[in-house]
């Protein structure tokens, strides 16, 4: 074992190689069931890529909840806590979980305005034509990048503080272990593995806020933590924070984080495949409820460890003996928690915090890698270079590029490792890069009048502005020198962030009103149509319908849906029963009223009426109070554990017992 490690090297050669190993095994073992047990295979590139739009919403919710569980969730929300006191876990959650929650709108504006896409891209494709597509395409990617290099560097950084691996090892050996589970199981098996990674993650994340303020010889309760954080704050007060107090939501740089935070996650869930792929996979009827239960879920994630070890590594840091120490360096890598855990609970808990980034970062990069993979296949293979693809060329070219982009992973981390650029510096960045294509990619699904003009030069402005108003601000602010620490300052941050999702969202809207398209959603409506019911084995395509008998039916529900009369005259061939299909339409327009009025109402609350008036009172916390917020923290944990922990296990009981049923026909001899 290394002097400086807590852990011995092997046993991040063990979790890396050796978890990686046992999730392939459980993935082929899985994969293998489904094949023979159900009726979804796997050889079907429908199933592959999209788990054949059925999947339930607890399942997709524990999707949701892994594939936005990130190092960064729990290592800097932890680092927020070191830094800004209370406020940062309040901000980091917040400030991350009301895109999930929104994100029900553009969810149920799918099933209704593009049922059959496989990826968002497709959808831009058919709406505003190649130029778009191509623009979208990069800021897709960009985003795709900038979250697997936050995932790769996170981990590495890690596992190589824990244990002394070589982080160039770390850097390849995680992305590659994924890549070999995802290549085996595609999207339902992954969605699989992601709920068994959720599951632990929220029990591990349990134990140690129970360790923290419970058992803890050194901290053990909320009352020696607020002493403790005191304390802190009389040796070290924090600038900005009400009388440089840990215990305040009264906290200036918290606030600055909590905007960069709003703004950089809804680039990371906007324009993320990963998050479209789960509404895809989603079965239509419940996918306004997965995103609603992920978001509520999520939020206790970085609540729970930056409440919990962000706060000890404070309260371990601070006082005449601090048991540990952290540079500026390391606190940007979001060493805290990982710190904490060793310092609180010795080997236990750095192999416990070993094992949790291992889960989140490996779910989390599955997700990109399927994503990835999906924009490959049908927006660069299937658009580009090959127009009509058999299925086996699509599953061949999902395999490869699944595969490949777990090399690109490694190497590109492993570049940013060596250039200097940490984790905490890129998650404040990515707003700025990505942040000006937020609003036009929401519209595309969601606004009949967004112009293709307006979109296209949004996004191409709004990440100029961001960019330049970032560098700008920098070099006033910092005598022309600009380097990676001077461009990471709040304010430079906060520009730049501001500027590109403003810059992005203003012109898009502003030239959309002043020119508006009137698109006729039915052309989205029909993408994929005729592929799906060619491609996918076990559909049975009902007899052909017009869409004219469907938007009559509907006018007669509704009287608003236009018809397109070139439309109207065309036979369009679905896969669903089409007798449900206006009522499943009438059903999806109920779904998303429901979900802009939930997802509203718990933004305002999240954003606006619990943090603003403890911010402008300057309210600091008393013992009474700090108990209780630490309380809630803990229950949001255990709500969280069973909302996407236990019900996907309910939920899936039928076919658990199917599954269990064909186990004893073969056992009894009695299946061939
Ligand atoms: N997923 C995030 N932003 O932690």
């Amino acid at each position: 074992m290394s002097a400086s490690t807590i852990l011995p090297q092997g046993a991040g050669y063990g979790v890396v190689i050796g978890m990686g190993l046992f999730f392939s095994l459980l993935m082929i073992g899985i994969t293998w069931m489904q094949t023979r047990y159900t009726s979804h295979k796997t050889s079907s590139a429908e199933e592959f890529n999209s788990a054949s739009r059925s999947v339930p919403p607890g399942l997709i919710a524990a999707g949701i909840v892994s594939a936005w569980t990130w190092a960064a969730t729990l290592l800097q929300s932890s680092a927020t806590a070191y830094k800004f006191g209370i406020s940062g876990p309040w901000w980091y959650a917040s400030g991350a979980a009301i895109q999930i929650l929104l994100f029900a709108m553009i969810a149920s504006k799918l099933k209704q305005n593009a049922p059959y896409c496989h990826t968002y891209l497709e959808i831009i494709r058919a709406r505003w034509g190649k130029v778009a597509h191509l623009t979208f395409l990069f800021f897709g990617f960009a985003t795709n990048i900038i979250v697997s290099t936050m995932l790769i560097l996170g981990g590495s950084a890690t596992v190589s503080s824990l244990t002394g691996m070589n982080t160039v090892a770390a850097c390849f050996l995680i992305p590659i272990g994924v890549s070999i589970y995802v290549l085996t199981g595609g999207m339902r098996a992954t969605l699989i593995a992601d709920y068994s990674h959720t599951l632990v993650l929220y029990c591990i994340l349990i134990a140690f806020a129970l360790t923290a303020y419970g058992t803890s010889n050194i901290i053990g309760s909320p009352s020696k933590m607020w002493d403790l954080l005191a304390q802190a704050a009389e040796e070290k007060p924090i600038a900005g924070n009400a009388h440089g107090s840990y215990l305040t939501m009264r906290s200036k740089s918290g606030l600055i984080f909590g905007v960069l935070n709003i703004v950089g996650n809804f680039g990371t869930v906007f324009n993320d495949q990963a998050y479209w792929q789960r509404a895809i996979a989603s079965n239509p009827r419940t996918s306004v409820k997965a995103f609603l239960w992920g978001g509520i879920a999520w939020f206790g994630v970085p609540l729970g460890i930056a409440t919990s070890l962000g706060l000890s590594a404070v309260a371990l840091a601070h006082g005449e003996n601090p048991l540990i120490t952290l540079t500026s360096e390391e606190v940007s890598a979001g060493l805290p928690a990982v710190k904490a855990a060793g310092a609180l609970m010795g080997q236990s808990g750095a192999t416990a915090m070993l094992i949790l980034l291992f889960l989140a970062v490996t779910s989390a990069c599955s997700a990109e890698q399927i994503a990835v993979s999906s924009l490959l296949t049908y927006d660069v293979y299937g658009s580009y270079i090959n127009p009509n693809p058999s299925e086996k060329q699509i599953l061949w070219v999902s395999h490869l590029c699944i595969f490949g982009y777990a090399l690109f992973m490694g190497a590109i981390a492993t570049a940013f490792n060596y250039i200097g650029i940490s984790m905490g510096y890129l998650y404040e960045l990515m707003g700025t890069i990505i942040g000006c294509a937020v609003v036009p990619i929401a519209l595309c699904v969601t606004w009949k009048k967004c112009n293709a003009k307006a979109a296209i030069s949004g996004a191409i402005l709004g990440f100029l502005a961001g960019v330049a108003g970032w560098l700008g601000i920098t070099s006033k602010l910092n005598d022309g020198v600009i380097n990676v620490e001077t461009t990471f300052g709040d304010y430079e941050m906060l520009t730049g962030n501001l500027l590109s999702i403003g810059v992005g969202g203003i012109i898009t809207v502003v030239w959309s009103l002043l020119q508006p398209d009137n698109f006729d959603w039915d052309i989205t409506r029909n993408i994929n149509v005729q592929t799906e019911t060619n491609i996918t084995e076990h559909s049975q395509p009902q007899s052909p319908i017009t869409d004219q008998r469907i938007i009559e039916k509907e006018k007669e529900i509704n009287g608003t849906e236009e018809a397109s009369p070139e439309y109207a005259q065309t036979e369009r061939v679905v896969e669903e029963q089409p007798s449900d299909l206006v009522e499943e339409r009438e059903g999806l327009k109920k779904a998303f009223r429901f979900a802009a009025w939930s997802a509203l109402t718990l933004v305002i609350l999240l954003i606006f009426v619990i943090p603003l008036p403890l911010f402008f009172s300057s309210h600091v916390y008393p013992k009474s109070g700090f108990t209780v917020w630490v309380c809630v923290s803990l229950i949001w944990l255990f709500v969280g554990l069973a909302m996407v922990g236990i019900y996907p296990m309910w939920e899936a009981r039928k076919g658990l017992m199917q599954v269990a049923r064909g186990i004893a026909a073969d056992l009894r001899g009695k299946r061939t």
